[in-house]
């Protein structure tokens, strides 16, 4: 599916306009199901963002958030996407909309995978909204190429839920929707900022294996079209 870009004068520009994008889209959602859904990616880059959306004015008690992926330890780890979108997203007006983690206190990633679809099961799908994040190697969600579950991760044909992945780079284990979760969100968003984030899209947009680039696997075969949003 096709692609557009977005691109912004600066990061503060594109956190409001991608933040008025997202509650137009949830709004929409809550008006015609009453309820409306988003999964959203950790990483550094969308904070401003985060704190841009918990300020809009839109039903939040309507809202089930949850996230891309997460890292395998519990939300009081500062690597936590869990303790990133507490701090950034759920305050002000976003306080009131319910949060799903992905995380569970099991002994090992693979049950709480298991446990997590479980608990995920009951979110509208396809989500609403869907945001994900890029990393300078081509990986979104923990899709990280050479990761553990990389193919069945990619593969269509896994059923939507929460698998684990390890690979080098990623730190701790990972827990991640697969792409059959978040490839037909009615909202798809490429959330990426910096010159060298424009440089790795390029080259994703390039030829090659989505392995090579996990990122390449959204960019071509997501059923939903894919807006990226883009400031330097
Ligand atoms: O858990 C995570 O880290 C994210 O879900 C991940 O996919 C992130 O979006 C990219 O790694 C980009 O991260 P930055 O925004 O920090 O560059």
């Amino acid at each position: 599916m096709a692609a557009t870009l977005h691109a912004f004068t600066n990061a503060a520009e594109l956190a409001s306009s991608l933040a008025d994008k997202v509650t137009e889209r949830l709004s929409a959602a809550i008006t015609a199901r009453g309820v409306a859904s988003i999964a959203v990616s950790g990483g550094s880059t969308p904070k401003a963002f985060f704190q841009e959306l918990s300020t809009r004015g839109l039903d939040w008690s309507k809202v089930t958030v949850t996230l891309v992926d997460e890292r395998f330890v519990p939300a009081d780890n500062e690597r936590s996407n869990h303790l990133l979108v507490a701090n950034n997203l759920l305050q002000n007006k976003a306080k009131a909309a319910r949060f799903v983690p992905l995380y569970q206190k099991t002994d090992s990633a693979e049950y709480a995978a298991k446990l997590a679809t479980a608990e995920t099961k009951a979110i509208s799908n396809p989500f609403d909204v869907v945001i994900l994040g890029m990393g300078g190697d081509g990986h979104t969600a923990s899709f990280f190429p050479g990761g553990s579950n990389l193919a069945a991760a990619l593969d269509p044909a896994t059923p939507r839920g929460i698998i684990t992945m390890e690979a080098k780079g990623a730190g701790e284990p990972r827990l991640t929707f697969t792409f059959s979760s978040l490839q037909d969100a009615a909202l798809l968003v490429l959330h990426i900022e910096g010159a060298g984030k424009k440089d790795t899209l390029a080259k994703a947009e390039d030829a090659g294996e989505d392995a090579e680039m996990p990122i390449r696997a959204v960019l071509r075969r997501a059923a939903s079209p894919v807006e990226i949003y883009w400031a330097p």
